[in-house]
């Protein structure tokens, strides 16, 4: 730890000197989803079940998406990992190699070993900590790396926009800030076809040729954001359709609309974090993996809160008086952890679809016009149509 302690462990990943900020998680399953998840790049993430490593590693499949089935992302985006027991034997019927084997292949740091409960309990009371892991004698020369010092989703952010397609007709720009695969899959398998876009992306001169707009998770300080903040602002001063926002999405939503994000004193990473709905009065078990948190009494009249952490009593959500926009801080998506709010995926879907019928019944597609058929008796026309938002855009001829 930079100010102090030195725990002792022994390698079983890539031997290799890293530093970046300690964070634990208190999740009992889910390391590869968790490791994969670009919200934590530049940290080392510590885990409190003490047996890490027993159901294996999983392979690359992909689903009928062309998504990552088992993984949030293609590679391991944590700087390091730090276990209690590394377990070496593992078994289940996805995995294909060890936690060690991963680790070694992507060149990422792992210490078993260690005492983890002093770790967590050094966190908790001094609070979040940058630190260092040392692989034998070598020194550590890399100093320590402050992941809230460094505009971290223009890293992890895609550099190109690229489509996820349901087939069917409802569009949904994602302003990709490090987003999780599952994301993607939550909104494709209901029936939305998805374009990411880069986190800078100017997504207001876009907005009006989708139905929804989703904003995701990512690593790092949002107030780096500025941009995307900006952007958000013109989007939602121009247009009035539905966005979601979900944890770094719901502080750049917040940022945007004048409310300010504080620094938590270690964070919350967990799958079984309760949160009360205020509209309802029911408690959600959430997953969870933030280190910052938006000021509720710093949110403008116009966006009321919408869950609270029942722990600590942080915001976890908002949602705007009279428009179809909420975010939440914790993960609807999972992976891992309980699927309790999953529903807010379909409320979002709900709001989208009711934007875009409103949408449709506003803007008719003009009446066709007669089509002029060329001067030939053997002629016979197969017409089809293609509607990109209201305009009767291609007619195509074949002869038959
Ligand atoms: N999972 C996330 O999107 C994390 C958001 C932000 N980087 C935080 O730590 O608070």
């Amino acid at each position: 730890m930079k100010d102090g302690p030195i725990y002792g462990g022994k390698s079983f990943g890539a031997d290799k000197n890293i530093s970046g900020e300690a964070v634990f998680t208190t999740s009992l399953v889910g390391y590869p989803e968790s490791m994969t998840d670009p919200s934590y790049t530049g940290q080392i993430l510590v885990f409190t079940q003490p047996l890490i490593g027993n159901y294996g590693v999983p392979g690359q499949a992909r689903d009928q998406y062309s998504l990552l089935r088992y993984f949030e992302s293609s590679k391991i985006q944590c700087s390091g990992i730090v276990v209690a027991d590394f377990a070496q034997k593992y078994s289940h019927w996805t995995a294909v190699e060890s936690l060690g084997d991963w680790c070694k292949r992507e060149g990422v740091a792992a210490v078993t070993g260690v005492d983890t409960r002093a770790i967590v309990t050094y966190l908790r009371e001094q609070g979040s900590s940058l630190a260092q892991i040392t692989i034998g004698d070598q020194e550590n020369t890399g100093g320590f790396q402050d992941p809230g010092a460094m505009h971290l989703v223009a890293k992890v952010s895609t550099k190109h926009a690229y489509e996820v397609n349901s087939g069917q007709d409802i569009k949904i720009a994602v302003l990709d800030c490090g987003v999780k695969e599952n994301i993607l899959r939550c909104l494709v398998s209901r029936g939305a076809s998805v374009t990411v876009f880069p986190h800078d992306f100017p997504i207001q001169d876009v907005a009006s040729q989708f139905d929804g707009i989703f904003l995701s998770n990512g690593p790092g300080d949002p107030t780096h954001c500025a941009t995307t903040i900006y952007n958000l602002q013109q989007t939602m001063h121009a247009h009035t359709l539905p966005i979601f926002g979900i944890c770094l999405g719901h502080q750049l939503l917040a940022l945007a609309v004048g409310a300010k994000t504080i620094k938590l004193k270690y964070g919350n990473r967990a799958h079984n974090i309760p949160t009360l709905d205020l509209t309802t009065g029911h408690c959600h078990i959430t997953s969870q993996n933030h280190g910052y948190a938006v000021d509720a009494s710093t949110l403008p009249a116009d966006f009321k809160e919408f869950f609270i952490n029942l722990n600590d009593r942080s915001n976890e959500g908002m949602y705007h008086a009279s428009r179809p926009i909420f975010s939440t801080q914790f993960h609807p998506e999972a992976k891992g952890g309980p699927l309790d709010s999953s529903f807010l995926f379909d409320k979002f879907l709900e709001n989208v679809k009711k934007f875009k019928a409103e949408q449709d019944l506003a803007n008719p597609p003009p009446p066709l016009q007669p089509l002029l058929l060329p001067a030939c008796k053997s002629f016979r026309p197969n017409i089809f149509y293609t509607q990109v938002r209201g305009d009767w855009n291609s007619v195509t001829y074949a002869a038959g």
